[in-house]
């Protein structure tokens, strides 16, 4: 029903790390700009995503401090951790920064609408009694966990769920390899719980260097984390308050809790109203060109609901690049390179990484060289902690350029931050070899490895 009709130059669906940032530099290029938003403003990564994630990141890295300050002769107390503090201090912030992204928009002068949007056809858009038009539309709507249809997954709990438990589990299952069962881990490691991570493959973070994936499984185990390769749950059932796992290994496993990180599918539940779908993959990923443009004209979408990387920096400079192709100046501006992203993955150890893996040089070049250094940081030699730090160069011979660069151990994601600068620009291993380390440091290593 249609009780109420506004126009604008371009309406957002989703106030998120991509439509956020579209919407804003799209206004302040002085377009007439509406963002509609159903849930939270900043999206995943502000809410339930990267930045309450790292949160809880640190916190379960300082549990390490205490044991390191001992061996630095500091004595501290009796160390517990209070869970409501935590997670209630987290949900201050997260709930200012919230604040924050709506005030941005608002300075901005985007029109903010909040409910769930409904494509209904070319350049309409529904949110309950209110009908909007525009000649371009930019969806944004993110991605949404995917759960294997098992009997019993109504029993799991998701991402979202972890940053607002009553309190923390005692015994926990992370089921998932990637990015978010093996950050997760470390996380619920660190803060005290006893953790099983199962996964399906034979070794956790598919795509990462395997020397890398192999350092990191070896180091959680060392702090306790209980991998569990080679293995699915294929039931899940509820005995009293807990969780009885069955396993393809025939085994079972009892916990408090279950956490499913099994990947995220593009969020495109409800948006279309009959007819008014874009193409969209199998997976349900809306298809775009290279400009960001969907099957139908006027129709754009960026960020994890096209699938293509899913990261908030990723999302960001899609969104920026679209709005300044629409309204702003710089046509012949290219789109964001999808080469060489650096990324992190917030696991203790975490890692930082940029450029080709090993295996995917070796395919695409004949004459890889490597350069490998694994040792005990300065840091941990003073104690018992055994928290070891690789990091790996892969060249290419033949041109002496830096294809790849991997780090697993204390600050991997900044150090590598200001090497993917280098590796974006092209750097060879000789530019690595005459620039001089900084002393004593982790990250010097990448400029002292020789044969
Ligand atoms: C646990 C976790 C940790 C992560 N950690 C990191 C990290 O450390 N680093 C990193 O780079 N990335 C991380 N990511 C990924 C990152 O959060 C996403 O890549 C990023 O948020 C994608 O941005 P987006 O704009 O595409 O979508 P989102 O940020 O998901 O925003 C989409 C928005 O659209 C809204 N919406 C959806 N449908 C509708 C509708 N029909 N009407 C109105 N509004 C709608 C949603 O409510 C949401 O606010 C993490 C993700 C998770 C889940
Ligand atoms: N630090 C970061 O930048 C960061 C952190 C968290 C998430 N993210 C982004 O969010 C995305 C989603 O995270 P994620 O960890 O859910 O996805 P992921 O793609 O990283 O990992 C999904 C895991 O689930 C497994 N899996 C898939 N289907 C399965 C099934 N049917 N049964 C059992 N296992 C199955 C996969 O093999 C894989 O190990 C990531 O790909 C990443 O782009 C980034």
């Amino acid at each position: 029903m249609t009780s109420t009709a506004r126009h604008y130059d371009a309406i957002v669906i989703g106030a998120g790390s991509g439509g956020v940032r579209a919407a804003r530099i799209a206004a302040s290029l002085g377009a007439h700009v509406a963002i509609v938003e159903e849930r939270f403003f900043g999206g995943t990564c502000v809410n339930v995503g990267c930045v309450p994630k790292k949160m809880f990141a640190y916190a379960a890295g300082l549990q390490d401090n205490f044991t390191l300050a001992a061996d630095y002769g500091l004595s501290v107390g009796k160390v517990a951790l209070d869970w409501d503090v935590l997670r209630d201090n987290k949900t201050r912030e997260i709930e200012r920064l919230n604040g924050i992204y709506r005030q941005l928009l608002e300075k901005a002068g985007v029109v903010i609408v909040e409910g769930s949007a409904q494509i209904t056809g070319p350049g309409t858009v529904q949110v309950g009694e209110l009908q909007l038009t525009a000649p371009r539309i930019l969806i944004a709507t993110g991605g949404t966990p995917f759960l294997p249809d098992i009997p019993g997954r109504d029993l799991a709990l998701i991402s979202d769920n972890l940053f607002y438990l009553p309190q923390l589990p005692e015994r926990v299952a992370v089921v998932g390899g990637g990015y978010i069962a093996t950050e997760f881990a470390g996380i619920l490691n660190g803060l005290g719980a006893s953790v099983t991570q199962l996964y399906r493959g034979d070794q956790i973070l598919r795509g990462f260097d395997d020397d890398i994936r192999n350092h990191v499984a070896e180091q959680m185990q060392q702090q306790g984390v209980r991998l569990t390769l080679d293995t699915d749950v294929t039931r899940i059932e509820a005995v009293g308050e807990g969780r009885r796992l069955h396993l393809s290994n025939g085994e079972t496993l009892e916990v408090d809790a279950v956490f499913y990180a099994t990947g995220r599918t593009p969020k495109v539940a409800g948006l279309f109203a009959a007819g008014a779908a874009p193409a969209l993959t199998e997976q349900g990923a809306v298809v775009v060109n290279a400009e960001f443009e969907t099957s139908v004209p006027g129709l754009f979408a960026v960020g994890d609901v096209i699938d293509r990387v899913q990261l908030t920096p990723v999302a960001l400079a899609e969104g920026m690049w679209w709005a300044r192709q629409q309204f702003g100046n710089q046509r012949d501006v290219p789109p964001p390179s999808y080469e060489n992203i650096p990324t992190a993955v917030f696991s203790h150890p975490p890692i930082g990484t940029v450029g080709l893996t090993e295996a995917d040089a070796r395919a695409r070049h004949a004459n890889v060289k490597i350069y490998r250094s694994s040792f005990r940081p300065l840091k941990y030699t003073l104690g018992n902690q055994q928290h070891r730090t690789l990091m790996k160069l892969v060249i290419d011979a033949d041109s002496d350029k830096v294809l790849g660069l991997h780090v697993s151990g204390d600050d991997a994601a900044e150090i590598v931050q200001g090497f993917a600068v280098a590796v974006v620009m092209g750097a060879t291993k000789a530019d690595f070899d005459r620039t001089i380390g900084i002393h004593p440091t982790s990250a010097e290593e990448f400029v002292t490895m020789r044969d």
